[in-house]
């Protein structure tokens, strides 16, 4: 499990760790990996230039400590001190000694036209707010340059807790980070500011509390997760979930949902609606029925919304499944006008789907504003709803109602952006629910797949083409040779 920590707390940790610690050593340490880091990412064999972009904090020390390391090696190392006065002192010493040179942000625009790498050490885990005048600009003559960039710690701009950007950032190909993740990182709009990133060892993990800020799977923890039928296993104790999902208008929303849950690993899928030929045209492994979902018979987890409209009757249909004592998840239509008194009724646990769009709605609040604040939006729906809620987009946020560390969803391509491919996920996760994971679990692994289905899947992918990716992707994350 990858794991990030807010600011706060990673100031206590280093502060604990400094205090056990000769002056200077983390931040030698950081500089070490910082300039590896860059030395893997210049070109070979010619003479090479290095930028230093430098703020007045430990941020901009790092970046200098690095330089002097990169200038020691014959690069050319040039540094724009944002602050003279306040520029890490040391730093600024080494990098003098190891022969590089210093200038001002007037002179950062030639400087930048010829350099074969950038580091951007503006600021880290203390930046605040938007990047002041001075700083914005800098991070706008970058990106005219062109150059590749390392951010130092986090792109400057970035709020580290949040993901949120407000005005300029510098957009990094790389940002080599200290000690732990920090949520910003994983987070849209930020983690698209932060490039790849590589994580550099300080020794801070002894000094990090157990309970992690923000999480991300990462394959292992998918497939220990991901149920496996035994010797004793049928097509009940493997799970059968219920899709109420689709209408005579929107019948393709239930071959997607049940699709989704037949590639997710349910034992059986039970489909109520007025989409019932449809499903059985393209799925004869489904069992459908027309009545209400109730009707259907025994499942251990439903899936509501997708395509049901929003007539009287689509309304019944929802108003049925949330009746029932079992684990569900609501998505899209079944999310109008959704009444969080309702949801917190329930005697078993729900998961809520949404996009921005719907999340806004639910939220009383703006479809830019939720994607702006994506971590504050999660939390605030699944607090509302005492339901797990999963923030659909660029990143994918999960988020319990019993607190704890919000998951981001490592996997996935903007290529998923295409009509239906919710619906696949939503019979996915209800596959999971069914299976007996618990709702944080099968949201969040259900993500993951469904995030890579989309990039194993033929470019450009359609909803039931992620469908046909996901064999291949059970198959990468178990290890296990198919049909076994
Ligand atoms: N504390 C530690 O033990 C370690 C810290 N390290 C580095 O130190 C960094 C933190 O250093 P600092 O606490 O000095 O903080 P930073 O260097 O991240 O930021 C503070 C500087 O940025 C300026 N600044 C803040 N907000 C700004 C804005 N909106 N626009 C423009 N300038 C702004 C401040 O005036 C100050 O000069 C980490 O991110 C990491 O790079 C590493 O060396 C590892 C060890
Ligand atoms: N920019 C993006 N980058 C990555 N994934 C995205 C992006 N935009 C949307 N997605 C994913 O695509 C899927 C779209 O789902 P949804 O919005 O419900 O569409 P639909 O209702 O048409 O099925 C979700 O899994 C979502 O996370
Ligand atoms: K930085």
């Amino acid at each position: 499990m990858r794991t990030a920590y807010r600011v706060e707390t990673v100031r206590t940790a280093e502060r604990a760790l400094m205090d056990r610690l000769p002056a200077g050593t983390l931040m030698a340490r950081a500089a070490a990996g910082l300039a590896a880091a860059c030395a893997d990412l210049l070109p070979s064999g010619r003479s090479r230039r290095v930028v230093l972009l430098v703020g007045g904090g430990d941020n901009g020390g790092d970046a200098l400590y690095a330089g002097a390391r990169l200038a020691r090696r014959g690069v050319g190392v040039t540094a724009v001190l944002l602050a003279p006065d306040r520029a890490h002192p040391g730093g600024l010493a080494a990098l003098r000694a190891a022969g590089g040179r210093t200038t001002t942000p007037d002179a950062a625009a030639a400087a930048l036209a010829r350099a074969d790498l950038v580091v951007d050490g503006i600021t880290g885990i203390g930046g605040r707010g938007g990047l002041r005048p001075a700083a914005a600009e800098l991070a706008r003559a970058v990106a005219a340059a062109g150059a590749p960039v390392i951010a130092v710690d986090l792109p400057s701009g970035v709020d580290p807790d949040t993901g949120e950007v407000h005005g300029d950032a510098v957009r990094a190909a790389l940002t080599v980070t200290f000690g732990t993740h920090k949520p910003g990182l994983l987070v849209d709009p930020a983690a698209e500011y932060a490039g790849r990133v590589r994580l550099v060892d300080i020794g801070l993990g002894p000094e990090l509390p157990p309970g992690p800020d923000l999480t991300a799977l990462e394959p292992a923890d998918v497939a220990a997760l991901l149920p496996r039928p035994g010797a004793e296993s049928d097509k009940y104790r493997r799970g059968v979930v219920g899709i109420a999902a689709g209408s005579a208008r929107y019948p393709g929303a239930a071959v997607l949902a049940v699709g989704g849950a037949l590639r997710g690993g349910a034992g059986a899928v039970r489909y109520a609606g007025p989409a019932d030929a449809a499903v059985i045209a393209r799925y004869p492994e489904a069992l459908v029925s027309t009545g209400l979902p109730h009707r259907a018979g025994r499942v251990q987890s439903w899936v509501v919304g997708p395509g049901v409209g929003d007539d009287r009757e689509a309304r019944e249909r929802v108003a049925d499944v949330l009746d029932a004592d079992v684990p569900v998840l609501i998505d899209a239509d079944g999310l109008r006008g959704l009444d969080p008194a309702r949801v917190r009724a329930r005697s078993a646990p729900t998961v809520l789907t949404p996009h921005a769009g719907e999340a806004a709605a639910l939220l009383g609040t703006s479809r830019p504003e939720v994607e702006a604040g994506r971590l504050a939006a999660v939390r605030a729906l699944a607090d509302r709803f005492g339901a797990v809620a999963l923030l659909k987009g660029s990143t994918t946020l999960v988020a319990d109602p019993a607190g704890g560390a919000v998951r981001a969803n490592p996997t996935g391509t903007a290529w998923l952006a295409t009509a239906g491919s919710g619906d696949v996920l939503s019979g996915l996760i209800g596959a999971l629910l069914a299976a007996g994971l618990t709702p944080l679990d099968a949201a969040s692994a259900g993500a993951y797949l469904h995030g890579l289905a989309g990039t194993h899947a033929p470019v450009p992918p359609m909803a039931s083409t992620i469908t046909e990716a996901l064999p291949a992707v059970w198959h990468e994350l178990l290890g296990e040779p198919r049909g076994r």
